[in-house]
Parts: C-alpha cells; sequence; structure tokens
C-alpha cells in the first residue's frame, strides 16, 4: 500500500525517497484535542482526516520522535503536534495526492490556474475534472506503470500521471502497524506492500492517495500566502523542464493526445503548489534527468538546489514520465522562460486574491458573529429603554399624586416646603456664633456623672442652624448607648446680643425644665451660666438650682460641651462632657 502525507503540497509517500527517511503518522482521530491540533496545524479548509490521513514525519519538529528499542523505528510522541508546514515550495513529489486540491484550485480561481502537465498537454480542465471520479477505475494501471518507471529509476512528475490521464486509486490496506511509523521507501511503486508501520494503533492503514485525503472542496492550495504559488508553477515549469529533456532520451509510451501550441498554455499557469519544484533533501528528493545541452529551460529561474547531474533519488514511474518529456521536447526553451515570467505576475495575483479570499471569509463569520451579538444587545437595549420608560411614567405618576396628597393635608406648609427653595442667608448678627452651626454627634459618647449617680454613657445629635433670623435654633438631645432609646432632650434657641458678644442660650428640656443662661462668646468658645430656671410643679427632685456650660470649637473641629449644676443636694459639680463630630458642611 501507499501513503501519503495529507499535508498542503507536501508531495511525501511511501515509498519515496530514502528508506525510513520519512515516516508518515496517523491522525489521532481518538484524541480530540490532539486532533484539533493537527487540524489547526495542517490548515485544510474543508477537510476531514480518515484513518487512512497521514502526516509524514517532515511537518514534525525532531523532539516529537521517540525511537523503539527493539527495532529503532521512529515513534512519534502520544504529544506531538505538527507544526512544520513550509515546504510548500520545496518538494513536489511525483504523483502526489494534491491532485483534487489543485482541481479545486483551478475551480476557485476561475480557471487561470492550472497544473504544469495540463499547461503541458491543454487539458487543465478536462484532465483535472476526471480525476476524483474515475479514479477507482483506473488504480491499476497506474499502479502498473508507476510501479515499471520507479523500477527504472526514472523520473516523472505528479503533473506527468495527469497528463496521461491515469488516475489514484484508492488502494485497499496493505499494511498496519500498531506503533511504529510507515517508513517511506525506495520502492517508489504506488500499491507496493513494503513498508507500512503507522503510528496510529491497529486501524488499517490504507493509502491516501486514492482520494480519501484530498477529496475536500478547498484545498489549502487555495489559501497559500501571494508569491508562493508562483514559485510553485515556476518549480513545476523546472520539473517540465528535466522531463522533457528526459523524454528525448527515452522512447514515448501511449498517452493521450495534446494539443502543444494551446493558448492555454501560458493563460493558465499553475499556481496549485502540487508540482515538482527544488528539493533539498534526499527523501523529498523530485525526479530529475541528466541536463542536455540542447536544453536552455534548465537555466530558468527557481533551478533546482541539487544539480541537474546528480543522479535521481527519487522513483517516479516512467510513462507518466514520458508523457510530459515528450510535452517538453517540442516546448520551445523561449516560450516557457516568457510562460515563467508571465505567469509568476498572474500566480501572485492569484493567490494575492486567494488570501484575500480566505481573509474575506474569516473576516465575514467574524462580522456574522459581531452582527448577531449587537442585535442581541439591541435587543436587550430596547427591552431596558422601555422599562426606563415604564418607571419614568411611574414616578411622575408618583409625583403627582405626592403632591396632590400634599395640597389635600397641609396646603400651606406644601409651599412652604417646595423642593429648590434656597436655605436662607444667615443674617450677619449671629457670625460671632456661626461656628456653632451644623449638624454634630456624640464622639466618642458623652460621659454623665455626678455625685449621686453612676457613671454613664449617652449618645448625642446635635443640631444647630438658623433660618435667617438673628438668632440660633437648637436641639440637643441624647440616647442610650446600647438600646438608642431616647434619653435627655432640650431644644431653643441662641441670641445674641447685637454689636456685643452677649449670649442668651433659652432651652426646655423633656425633664420638665426651662432655663435661660446668659454669658459670652469668645472667638469658638461660649461660655454660660443660668440665669433663670423654672420647672413643672411636679418636677422630679433634687431640683437643679444652677447650671454653667461650655461650648468650644477645639483644635481638631469638634464641637465639646461641658454642663455642671448644683442641685439640691449637690453643690456645682460636673455632671456631661461629651465632644461632637460635625456630620454636615
Ligand atoms: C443641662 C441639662 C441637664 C440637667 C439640668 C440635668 C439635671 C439632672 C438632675 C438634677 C439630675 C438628678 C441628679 C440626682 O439625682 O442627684 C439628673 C440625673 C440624670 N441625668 Fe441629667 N441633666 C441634664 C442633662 C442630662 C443629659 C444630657 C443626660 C444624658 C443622657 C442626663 C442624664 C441623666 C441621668 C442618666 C440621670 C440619673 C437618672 C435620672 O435621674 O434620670 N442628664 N440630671
Amino acid at each position: 500500500m501507499v501513503i501519503c502525507c495529507a499535508a498542503a503540497n507536501c508531495s511525501n509517500r511511501q515509498g519515496k525517497g530514502e528508506k525510513r527517511a520519512v515516516s508518515f503518522h496517523r491522525f489521532p482521530l481518538k484524541d480530540s484535542k490532539r486532533l484539533i491540533q493537527w487540524l489547526k496545524a495542517v490548515q485544510r479548509d474543508n477537510w476531514t482526516p480518515t484513518k487512512y490521513s497521514f502526516l509524514c514525519s517532515e511537518h514534525f519538529t525532531k523532539d516529537s520522535f521517540s525511537k523503539r528499542l527493539e527495532d529503532q523505528h521512529r515513534l512519534l510522541k502520544p504529544t506531538a503536534v505538527p507544526s512544520i508546514f513550509h515546504l510548500a515550495e520545496k518538494k513536489r513529489g511525483a504523483g502526489g495526492h494534491g491532485r483534487p486540491r489543485r482541481k479545486d484550485t483551478r475551480k476557485a480561481s476561475g480557471g487561470l490556474r492550472a497544473h504544469a502537465s495540463d499547461i503541458a498537454d491543454g487539458k487543465a480542465a478536462a484532465g483535472s475534472s476526471s480525476s476524483s471520479s474515475s479514479e477507482g477505475l483506473m488504480a491499476k494501471p497506474e499502479s502498473r506503470k508507476l510501479k515499471r518507471g520507479a523500477s527504472q529509476g526514472r523520473p516523472a512528475a505528479r503533473a506527468t500521471r495527469e497528463a496521461t490521464g491515469l488516475q489514484r486509486a484508492r488502494q485497499p490496506p496493505e499494511g498496519h502497524g500498531d506503533d511504529g511509523p510507515a517508513s517511506a521507501t525506495a520502492s517508489g511503486g504506488r500499491g507496493e506492500a513494503n513498508a507500512c508501520a503507522v503510528d496510529a494503533g491497529d486501524e488499517n492503514a490504507t493509502s491516501p492517495d486514492g482520494g480519501l485525503v484530498d477529496r475536500s472542496g478547498i484545498s489549502v492550495d487555495d489559501f497559500t500566502p501571494p508569491g508562493s504559488g508562483a514559485c510553485k508553477f515556476i518549480g513545476s515549469l523546472h520539473s517540465y523542464s528535466f522531463s522533457s529533456k528526459h523524454a528525448r532520451e527515452r522512447p514515448a509510451v501511449p498517452r493521450e493526445p495534446v494539443d502543444r501550441k494551446r493558448p492555454k498554455r501560458d493563460a493558465e499557469p499553475g499556481c496549485s503548489g502540487s508540482s515538482p519544484g527544488p528539493d533539498k533533501g534526499p527523501a523529498q528528493s523530485p525526479p530529475r534527468a541528466p541536463p542536455t545541452a540542447s536544453s536552455s529551460l534548465t537555466a530558468t529561474p527557481q533551478k533546482p538546489a541539487q544539480g541537474p547531474s546528480a543522479p535521481p533519488t527519487d522513483v517516479t514511474p516512467k510513462p507518466a514520465a514520458e508523457a510530459v518529456q515528450s510535452e517538453h521536447s517540442d516546448a520551445s526553451p523561449m516560450s516557457i522562460n516568457e510562460v515563467i515570467l508571465s505567469a509568476s505576475g498572474a500566480c501572485k495575483l492569484i493567490d494575492s486574491l486567494h488570501s484575500y479570499c480566505f481573509s474575506s471569509r474569516q473576516s465575514k463569520s467574524q462580522v456574522c458573529c459581531l452582527q448577531e451579538q449587537v442585535e442581541k444587545k439591541n435587543g436587550e437595549l430596547r427591552a431596558l429603554r422601555q422599562r426606563v420608560s415604564r418607571s419614568d411614567s411611574q414616578v411622575r405618576e408618583l409625583r403627582e399624586k405626592l403632591d396632590r396628597l400634599r395640597r389635600l393635608s397641609l396646603p400651606h406648609l406644601s409651599s412652604l416646603l417646595a423642593p429648590g427653595r434656597e436655605a436662607p442667608r444667615m443674617n450677619p448678627v449671629l457670625e460671632p456664633l456661626s461656628w456653632m452651626l451644623g449638624t454634630w454627634l456624640s464622639d466618642p459618647p458623652g460621659a454623665g456623672t455626678f455625685p449621686t449617680l453612676q457613671p454613664f454613657q449617652y449618645l448625642e445629635e446635635v443640631h444647630i442652624s438658623h433660618v435667617g433670623q438673628p438668632m440660633l435654633n437648637f436641639s440637643f438631645n441624647a440616647f442610650h448607648p446600647d438600646t438608642h432609646k431616647p434619653m435627655h432632650r432640650e431644644c431653643g434657641f441662641i441670641r445674641l446680643e447685637p454689636d456685643t458678644n452677649k449670649v442668651a442660650f433659652v432651652s426646655a428640656q423633656n425633664t420638665g425644665i426651662v432655663e435661660v443662661e446668659e454669658g459670652e462668646v469668645n472667638g469658638q468658645e461660649l461660655c454660660i451660666a443660668s440665669h433663670s430656671i423654672a420647672r413643672t410643679s411636679f418636677a422630679k427632685e433634687p431640683h437643679v438650682e444652677q447650671i454653667t456650660r461650655k461650648f468650644r470649637l477645639n483644635s481638631e473641629g469638634k464641637l465639646e460641651q461641658t454642663v455642671s449644676m448644683a442641685t439640691t443636694t449637690q453643690p456645682m459639680t460636673q455632671h456631661l462632657h461629651v465632644t461632637y463630630k460635625k456630620v454636615t458642611p
């Protein structure tokens, strides 16, 4: 059986080159993760590997392999992933597997691209179109011919097989191995049951050359970077040249008639890269024949690295080679150079178009994806806008309802509390006490003491404000530090005698005491003492008889209050000390 490399533009196959120089490795069909990595690396569009699909060892780095101890067979490591695919222009073996791809390539490029052999025999379209459909029927003749060619060690291009109209055939499984790679042999014969250890277990190895590998619709050739196709084409013409020279020395075998002067040769240069090209290693060496003095084609650009006089290291079916050789024997060397020159530009253009096509496809799919996302987001946005709109109308309704209720319940207040009303300007008289303005919270909790009492703590909230009048409004509201239950409360006014620093402190307390304290404000300190104290007739004893207070704004910007009192039982003693932190501007 014959195993061919499934990599785009790689013509390596079993039986070509030095034994064991190239090994072939199955696609890891049972390891989906690794399979995806392989497929990404291979970059063949619309192609699915089968158990008959292989990659040759040239697409793997050296460290991808280990050696089997008993026979030193090269084993592909189970984690290996192919990574080397720059051999596109380098190798063009005879009878590669890329023919269906070339056919599709030509389709994709509007018929401008054709294989060298197609140019030679003028059958670019016809030859390729029949390749896939007739491959099964044509398998045996081709195999025989190829074998014969190989045994004679004669070079041939893959293109020559196309020229003869022979098609590759799907070969029955001939060999398989459990753990070793398939080694290439020097026989070069398709269908020879010589060596095929493969790396993927016990699956049958069948020649991928029969079309299993390369029946994809659009090949990777379609997406080769600009320029590479031109090189391939030139390489194919080299092979064409060599074959031509060789053909002069050998009798032709029957083949399909060709139209040697069809203008299509020049108009449809092949860019597929499936034709032979320069080669650098013995394992991939394309077939070559010794040059003849009469063939000026050997002097064309892109000359193969291996000297034309070097013996062919590869074997190629003889009849196929002859078909091309004969074709070339009549070709003008000058005209072929012209073909090269004119075709290279066309190839570059076509390759650019392919590249553009490929990126365009990618962009299209991205655009589609983005469009879907945008549409989805637009839908979400519409829904949100509708919700916001509904909420807005609900808020409007609620506001209107609130306004109606306010007008009904507090017809006068509603106008006074109208939102947006500006805060009144502070009366200038209050300027000396302005440092007391604000809302304050005890920080830390206030400390209560008195000789008759257990020390206690309390929280207190203080509001000192004005409404534009020449007095401050205040309220002191104490709370239990743990339960937050209201405790002592008092409220009142602080007045300033105009143009003096004399202050009157008027307070009503929830304990039933009403008192007036007077004193002075000096800077940011206010010291006052009780002027008069009144209480309810049923006020609790002991009665307070004197009260002194001191307010000050400390260096930390905190308000401090110290209260002392004298009762009917106790002399003047401190009752409270508290520090407040301002909580409003
Ligand atoms: C200037 C304002 C205040 C005056 C004139 C005042 C006066 C008094 C007097 C006369 C007593 C009775 C003392 C005794 O039994 O020997 C008392 C007790 C007490 N005061 Fe004040 N007090 C004032 C503010 C406060 C504040 C702000 C608190 C904070 C919570 C407070 C908490 C207490 C407590 C817990 C007691 C003991 C239990 C009670 O008699 O209700 N007092 N106060």
